[in-house]
Formats: structure tokens, C-alpha cells, sequence
């Protein structure tokens, strides 16, 4: 019998896109659609590219309404999910989009979203050592952030094989999607067509925590990241540039091998060929991740890049496969490999 799934915030980006992806996974059914200001619209006004569901309308968030499912995906803005969360019952799957139970450390929460933290649960960043089996049947998680998932990716392997020094360099592009649907006056299509600009500088953004606190186990100590956000002219996608000083000892050769074996196996990420270098544009509408790696010998960093789909891997896509896991189903199941070209 198919798993009965509700979205809470399924008239937002992040919602929307679960929808998408679960309307081609062969184990579940869709069940209450919820929102806020938007509910009872119908729901083929707000999200007009997601067809079987048109018909239906929007719900408010209830406990009522998000009763009766076994699974339940929270599309919600910060600081909402532990509310709705708490009404569900522990036999339920609760997978969160939002930020509100990724951090460990309260205090990291508290400097960065300014409210009191709420909780961690199994972080879904399955290619993370150990994540994966954390992830293994329990019943909540904490879908990571789009830049963590891009940043973390790209640069945990140089630090499982001790290549790096342990202050980072990310500089990483993204999409106005990640934005939200909320509508932004900086995000205003004249504002944001035709030009780049830098937001949150200065070790300002609330993502910079969350990267630290995925590449400290794997390091065996603290790193330091020192992140910079661009907003890119385009609806999609992540591109993160991270460096790092190489370690002693650390050639081009021992640098690839580490990343050959770090993502051997794995369904979603893709150690490029050399010479070829990740774009935003190969992985849009994929759950794909793919990383480049090389040794810049004239300034003795390392230097990684990866690309996500922000809505995909950096959210929707990382939701389903961590759902996949926490179920016992095929990781890869409903998730899309190929993406969107030209
Ligand atoms: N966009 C992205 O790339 C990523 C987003 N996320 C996370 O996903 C979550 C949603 O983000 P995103 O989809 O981008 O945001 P959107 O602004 O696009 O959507 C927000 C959703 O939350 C609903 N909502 C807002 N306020 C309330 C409320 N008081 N009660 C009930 N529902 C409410 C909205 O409903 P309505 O339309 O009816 O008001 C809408 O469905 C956030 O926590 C974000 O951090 C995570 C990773 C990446
Ligand atoms: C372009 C843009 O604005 N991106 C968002 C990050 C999106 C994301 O992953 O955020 P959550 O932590 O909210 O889930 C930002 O920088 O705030």
C-alpha cells in the first residue's frame, strides 16, 4: 500500500519542488497540501507546472489537516517546523526543509537565526561519513542547507584524507530561488537580471555554522570557513568555489584519489573528469551533485567546485533521498539523475 504524504508549505519553492518529485515515486501518494496566507486557493494557481494536482486545494497548517499520513515534508519559513512537528505523532516520518533542527550547538542557532533552538535531528546529507546510517529508520530530519550541501560536498573529502588546512575559502553563486517566493525588493527581476552581487559578507550568513559543523568530524578538529554568498540571474542552481591551503605532503595525485574514493559508490555525486569543470546548468533539475578538484601548486591551495540544483540536492531532492533511506526503499528511488539541457 503507498505511504500517505502531506507537504506543509507546498505552495512555496521548497515545497513545490517535493511535490514534484514525489508525484514520480513509485511507493507514496499524495495526501493534504497546507500553506498559509495562500490556503484556500486552489492549488493549480499556485504551483501551474505540477498538473495531476491542480485541482486540489490549499490547506491551512493544522495539526487536523496533517493528521492521518505517514510521512509529513515542512516547506515552512525558519522557526515554524517545531510547532508542527510536535503535534505529529513519533510514528510519523517528518522530514523539514527548514533550518529549525540542523544545528547541534544552541548557541550557533541562537547568534545566527536569533531565537531560542528547538533541536537537532539526523542530518540528510547521506554522502557525509556515518550520515547515512543515522539516517537508517528514524523518523525525523533535518533537510540540510543549499550551500552547506554544495560547500560540504565539495570539500569533505580533502578533509577525510587530511589534505587541507583547516580555514576554508568559499565563494559560491546561487539562484534566486533560494530566496523563497516571498517577494524581496533586492530580488525584483530588474534588480536581479544582468547582475551578480554579494550578500551576507563578512561570516554573516546563518549557513557558515552549519558548513563548520559537517566538515569538523571529518577533519577530526574545527574548521574554520570564511564564506562569501553571491545571488546569480538565474531561477537555479548552486556554483561553490572553495579553496583551502594544501597540507604538506599533498600532491594532485593523492588530492583525486582521495575524491575517487570518497564519492565511490555513490548514486548522486560525480567526480568530473580532469580538465572538466561543474556547471549549474548540467545538474538543473537533477539530485545531482558534481565536484571538480585540483592542487593550484603556484598558491599551494586546493581547489573544489561543485554544482547543485539548489531546489534538488540543496532541498527537495536531499529530502526524498533521506526519506528513501529512513524508509529502507532504494536511495535513488523518484529522484532524477539527468538534468534539464539545453
Ligand atoms: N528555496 C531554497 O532553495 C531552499 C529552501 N529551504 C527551506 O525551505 C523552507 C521554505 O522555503 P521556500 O520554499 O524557499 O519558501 P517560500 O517562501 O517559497 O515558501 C514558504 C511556504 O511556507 C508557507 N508559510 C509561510 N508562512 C506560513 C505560516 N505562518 N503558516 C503556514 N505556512 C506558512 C507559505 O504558504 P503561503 O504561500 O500560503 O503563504 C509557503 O508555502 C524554508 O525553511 C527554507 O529555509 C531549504 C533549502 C533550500
Ligand atoms: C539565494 C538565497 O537567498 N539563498 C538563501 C539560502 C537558501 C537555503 O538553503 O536556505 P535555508 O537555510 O533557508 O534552507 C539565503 O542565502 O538565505
Amino acid at each position: 500500500m503507498a505511504l500517505r504524504v502531506a507537504v506543509a508549505g507546498a505552495s512555496g519553492y521548497a515545497g513545490g519542488e517535493v511535490l514534484r518529485l514525489l508525484l514520480s515515486h513509485p511507493e507514496v501518494e499524495i495526501g493534504a497540501l497546507t500553506g498559509g496566507s495562500n490556503a484556500g486557493a486552489v492549488f493549480g494557481t499556485l504551483q501551474p507546472h505540477l498538473l495531476p494536482l491542480a485541482d486540489r486545494v490549499l490547506e491551512p497548517t493544522t495539526p487536523e489537516v496533517l493528521a492521518g499520513h505517514d510521512i509529513v515534508f515542512l516547506g515552512l519559513p525558519h522557526g515554524q517546523s517545531a510547532a508542527v512537528a510536535e503535534a505529529l505523532g513519533d510514528d510519523v516520518l517528518v522530514v523539514d526543509c527548514g533550518a529549525d533542527f540542523r544545528l547541534k550547538d544552541p548557541a550557533d542557532w541562537e547568534r545566527f537565526y536569533g531565537s531560542a533552538h528547538a533541536g537537532t535531528w539526523p542530518y540528510g546529507l547521506p554522502e557525509l561519513p556515518g550520515h547515512r546510517a543515522a539516517l537508517k529508520g528514524t523518523k525525523r530530519i533535518a533537510v540540510p542547507g543549499c550551500y552547506p550541501t554544495a560547500v560540504s560536498l565539495a570539500l569533505f573529502p580533502a578533509y577525510a584524507a587530511r589534505l587541507v588546512e583547516t580555514e576554508a575559502v568559499v565563494v559560491a553563486a546561487s539562484g534566486t530561488s533560494g530566496a523563497g517566493k516571498a517577494v524581496k525588493p533586492h530580488l525584483l527581476g530588474s534588480e536581479v537580471m544582468g547582475s551578480m552581487s554579494p550578500y551576507g559578507v563578512g561570516g554573516g550568513h546563518r549557513h557558515t555554522p552549519e558548513m563548520s559543523q559537517n566538515l569538523a568530524p571529518v577533519a577530526g578538529g574545527p574548521v574554520t570557513i570564511s564564506f562569501t554568498p553571491t545571488l546569480a540571474p538565474m531561477p537555479r542552481g548552486i556554483l561553490a568555489t572553495c579553496s583551502a591551503k594544501a597540507r604538506p605532503g599533498t600532491t594532485a595525485e593523492r588530492l583525486r584519489a582521495a575524491y575517487q574514493e570518497a564519492f565511490a559508490g555513490e548514486p548522486f555525486v560525480r567526480l568530473l573528469p580532469e580538465g572538466q569543470w561543474p556547471q549549474t546548468s548540467s545538474v538543473y533539475g537533477s539530485n545531482a551533485a558534481l565536484v571538480q578538484v585540483v592542487l593550484d601548486e603556484h598558491a599551494g591551495r586546493v581547489i573544489a567546485i561543485s554544482a547543485i540544483d539548489n531546489l534538488v540536492k540543496g532541498t527537495a531532492g536531499g529530502a526524498v533521498q533521506s526519506m528513501n533511506i529512513a524508509l529502507g526503499l532504494p536511495e535513488e528511488l523518484g529522484l532524477p539523475l539527468n538534468g534539464v539541457a539545453p
